[in-house]
């Protein structure tokens, strides 16, 4: 079974790369790719993972574990799905949050094959004590198990079979140092340039059935937020517009004037990355300003600001973080049109 991350606090954010409806699961799994050579870009994170895939192939060992982390929908289930495919293993799917108890560790490990795969989504989010078993389960593949009470209680040596832990984080640095210390494999995923994402987007286009041109496609990658599930999402949302114009093709004109009533902009922000800009050069003169107040005047959670929104808008050189706080650059006044305060040179 495949558990989607589910997104708490979805406010019809087309760019958002959490909030999935249930169609939308549906296609993003038929668009999801299989193999290496499907999986465009991350060319860093895809050419050490074939040697590790090939090495532990060759001495016929389970792969070591592996670390997925970096902002939601750059394509850390897909690549763990690909690493299960490319080492002829089963993938067991699970999340953090829904292993509560160290018992429920235990039943998800006893189901693996040796060799297999097991995928921890949002891994960061599993409970401590669970975390604590999970140790002993990665480093020597075994568990302790207490049964009894009080001075009757006594520990029994549970033997796992060999297997792959692949955990996938946004929030890499809420995993406990011992933890992210037993992955062998650690692997940043980044944003993804706009070549990548057209030809992302050529291959879902062809897989949906639509017709795009080159500069259609450029477009929808370039508004796209170096983010492939964004790319399909607005690829799927300029169709529609295309479709209503009697378009049979997705070329600039008709991809342009779809994605500004979408209200993507020409860099990839949508109204809240706006919005988080707007603030801070309004009401705090462009910074330095706290997490915690931007998130209380979005309205967001300052998780969702410091993992979703920030990475980007610092990716493209509008936001910084300092010492002091979150400050606009020059760059990101001028994306919003809005004279550079010289004071803050
Ligand atoms: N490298 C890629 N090439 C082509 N398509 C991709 C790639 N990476 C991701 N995608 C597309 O984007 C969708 C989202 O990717 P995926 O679910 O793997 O992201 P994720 O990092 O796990 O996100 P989350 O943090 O929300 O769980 C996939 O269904 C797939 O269609
Ligand atoms: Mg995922």
């Amino acid at each position: 079974m495949l558990i989607i991350a589910t997104n708490e606090n979805d406010n019809d954010r087309l760019t958002d790369a959490d909030s999935l409806d249930d169609i939308e699961d549906v296609v993003e799994q038929t668009l999801r790719p299989q193999t290496f050579d499907q999986y465009l870009g991350q060319e860093k994170a895809k050419k050490e993972l074939d040697i590790y895939i090939k090495a532990a192939k060759q001495r016929q060992q389970t792969l070591d574990h592996v670390l997925l982390y970096g902002p939601p929908g750059l394509g850390k289930t897909t690549l763990a799905m690909i690493i299960a495919n490319e080492m002829g293993v089963n993938i067991h799917t699970t999340t953090g949050p829904s292993i509560e108890k160290s018992g429920d560790l235990v039943a998800v490990l006893d189901e693996l094959e040796p060799g297999d795969v097991l995928f921890i989504d949002e891994i960061h989010r599993m409970p401590r004590a669970v975390e604590e078993v999970l140790y002993s389960a990665m480093e020597d593949f075994y568990i302790d198990i207490i049964v009894g009470q009080g001075s009757e209680s006594r520990s029994l040596h549970h033997q796992l079979v060999p297997y792959t832990l692949i955990g996938a984080t946004t929030a890499a640095g809420k995993l406990s140092a011992p933890l992210r210390d037993r992955f062998g494999i650690v692997e940043r995923m980044e944003y993804y340039t706009i070549d990548e994402l057209s030809k992302i987007v050529f291959r879902s286009a062809s897989v949906l059935n639509i017709n795009v041109d080159e500069e259609g496609a450029h477009e929808i990658a370039r508004r796209s937020r170096g983010t492939p599930r964004i790319a399909n999402r607005l690829l799927k949302r300029v169709r529609d517009f295309a479709q209503v114009d009697n378009k049979d093709t997705i070329d600039y004109d008709v991809a342009e004037s779809a994605l500004n009533q979408l209200q993507v902009d020409d860099a990839g922000l949508d109204h809240i990355d706006r919005r988080i800009l707007e603030m801070i050069i309004e009401l705090y003169n462009g910074g330095p300003v706290g997490l915690k107040v931007i998130a209380a005047n979005i309205g967001e959670e300052q998780e969702t600001i410091e993992e979703v929104y920030e990475p980007y808008l610092m990716q493209m050189g509008f936001l910084k973080r300092t010492a002091k706080g979150r400050v606009v650059t020059r760059k990101g006044y001028e994306h919003m049109g809005l004279p550079y305060p010289e004071k803050n040179e």
